[in-house]
C-alpha cells in the first residue's frame, strides 16, 4: 500500500517517525551532579553522538520567556518534574532536528521515572544502552554545590538539591532497576576522576558497535 490514502499531516508524522527508527539511542541515568554532562561532552567529542539534556532543554525553553517557560520555572525551582508530555515532546523535536548527521542519541536525565521511560519507547523507540552514572549521594551535594558557585542555576541550592536527590532515589532509581531486566544497564564508577570514569564509559559504547 502507498501513502496515497493517507492525508498529507498523516504522512508528514510517518516520515519524522521514521526518521528514528534505527537511531542508536543511549539512557544516560544518574543523581543529580553524579557526573552526566561531564561525560556525554567527552562521548560527543569522541563518538559524535547527539547530546540532548532534558534539563538543558527545559532552561532554553525557560530562557526564551515563553509562557511555557514560565510554568516550567516554577517547577523546577521547586525540585520537581515538570509534565512527562512536555518533556517528551521537546526531545523528540530536537532528535529529529538532528537525525541526519547524529550518529547517536545521549538522552541525559530522562527517564526520571518508570513512566516517562515506557512513554518514551511507545512514542520514539527502545533504548539500546543505558549508562548509570554512579556516585555517592555525599559526593553529589559536594559537586553540586561547588558547580553552584558558577552555574547560575536555580536549583544548585543546599534546600533544592536535597529535594533533588530524595527524588531521584525515589523516582529514577527504580528507572535503573526496570531496565536491568532487558540487560542493557551498565553502571559507570562516578567516584573516579573524569578521564578514569570516561575510560568505564568507553567499554560500554564500543560493545554497542
Ligand atoms: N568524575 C568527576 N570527578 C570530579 N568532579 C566531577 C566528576 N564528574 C563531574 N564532576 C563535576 C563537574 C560539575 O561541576 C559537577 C556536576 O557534574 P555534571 O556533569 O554537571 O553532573 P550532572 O549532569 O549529572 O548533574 O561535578
Ligand atoms: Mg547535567
Amino acid at each position: 500500500m502507498g501513502l496515497g490514502c493517507l492525508s498529507k499531516s498523516a504522512v508528514a508524522v510517518l516520515k519524522t517517525d521514521d526518521k528514528l527508527k534505527d537511531a542508536k539511542i543511549v539512557f544516560v541515568v544518574g543523581g543529580p551532579g553524579s557526573g552526566k554532562g561531564t561525560q556525554c561532552e567527552k562521548i560527543v567529542a569522541k563518538y559524535g553522538y547527539t547530546h540532548l539534556s532534558s534539563g538543558d532543554l527545559l532552561r532554553a525553553e525557560v530562557a526564551s520567556g515563553s509562557e511555557r517557560g514560565k510554568q516550567l520555572q516554577a517547577t523546577m525551582q521547586k525540585g520537581e518534574l515538570v509534565p512527562l508530555d512536555t518533556v517528551l515532546e521537546m526531545i523528540k523535536e530536537a532528535m529529529i532536528a538532528k537525525a541526519d548527521v547524529s550518529k547517536g542519541y545521549l538522552i541525559d536525565g530522562y527517564p526520571r521515572e518508570v513512566k516517562q521511560g515506557e512513554e518514551f519507547e511507545k512514542k520514539i523507540g527502545a533504548p539500546a544502552l543505558l549508562l548509570y552514572v554512579d556516585a555517592k549521594a555525599e559526593t553529589m551535594v559536594k559537586r553540586l554545590m561547588k558547580r553552584g558557585e558558577t552555574s547560575g542555576r536555580a536549583d544548585d541550592n543546599e534546600e533544592t538539591i536535597k529535594k533533588r536527590l530524595d527524588l531521584y532515589y525515589k523516582a529514577t532509581e527504580p528507572v535503573i532497576a526496570y531496565y536491568e531486566k532487558s540487560g542493557i544497564v551498565r553502571k559507570i564508577n562516578s567516584e573516579l576522576p573524569v578521564d578514569e570514569v570516561f575510560a568505564i564509559v568507553e567499554k560500554a559504547i564500543d560493545e554497542l558497535k
